[in-house]
């Protein structure tokens, strides 16, 4: 794996009001890698998550990203970004969601139509693309949203908590298919709150209380700190500091 740059974060605080939700976070996410983000509820995840993606911006600090400072419009072209809930259009199908979405891009014609065909695929919703999605389950809509993240081609893919609700079996399917999809060259980060996936990313950052506790590979968290499992790490890196 390469070693490049695709998101720097640098010295990042973010305030609601008066209150500092995010206090002076600093790492790098390199090109390529499935990078985690593991935290508790309220951590801050999504909150420097959308700063990454563009949809909100540091109190201070810089979020570049491939060397481009955040927000930036031409950016998020190249950002495809999957949120907490499903924005999905629940009157209509999931072909025609797919489409709503790719015509947004300005995909047309028939690269529309293979592009659609190539995620529905990618996320295994091929056979159900005529069906509204109100008759969806809730991993359906799921993936449905993996899939209008992946339209445009991104080359960063940034996931936030992709597989809250989803049951074991199709949990592993999304990460089979994060996978493949990084193998494609593509750079994911994904937002979670569950150890045994933080435990599938190459490298993932902990947050607890809006600051950056740990940064580094699942392995080197756990033997840096001589615990058996992430969480065990976690709490290390969070007693430590507090
Ligand atoms: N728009 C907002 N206005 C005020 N406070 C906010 C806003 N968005 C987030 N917060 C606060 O910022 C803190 C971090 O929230 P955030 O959603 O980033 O955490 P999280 O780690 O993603 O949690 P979860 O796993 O529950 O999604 C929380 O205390 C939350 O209440």
């Amino acid at each position: 794996m390469s070693k490049e740059v695709c998101i720097r974060v640098e010295n990042v605080s973010k305030s609601f009001g008066k209150k500092q939700v995010i206090q002076d976070v600093t790492f790098e996410i390199y090109k390529g890698e499935i990078f985690g983000m593991l935290g508790p509820s309220g951590a801050g995840k999504t909150t420097i998550v959308k700063m990454m993606a563009g949809i909100d911006e540091a109190s201070k600090g810089t979020i570049f990203v491939f060397d481009t400072k955040m927000p930036h419009l031409q950016m998020m072209k190249r950002i495809g970004f999957m949120a907490q809930s499903d924005a999905l259009y629940n009157d209509l199908t999931a072909l025609e969601n797919l489409q709503f979405f790719a015509m947004i891009y300005g995909l047309k014609g028939s690269k529309q139509k293979k592009r659609i065909e190539e995620v529905a695929e990618l996320v295994n919703l091929t056979n159900d693309l005529k069906k509204p999605v109100h008759a969806y389950s809730g991993g359906m809509k799921r993936r449905l949203s993996l899939a209008v993240a992946l339209l445009h081609n991104p080359d960063l893919l940034i996931l936030d908590e992709p597989t809250v609700g989803i049951d074991p079996v199709l949990r592993q399917a999304i990460w089979e298919e994060l996978r493949r999809i990084q193998e494609k060259g593509t750079t994911i980060v994904v937002t979670t709150h569950v150890m045994d996936e933080a435990e599938k990313c190459q490298r993932l950052a902990m947050i607890r209380d809006g600051r950056l506790i740990a940064v580094g590979s699942p392995e080197d968290l756990k033997k840096e700190t001589h615990s058996q499992t992430l969480e065990e790490a976690f709490l290390y890196f969070g007693g430590a500091r507090a």
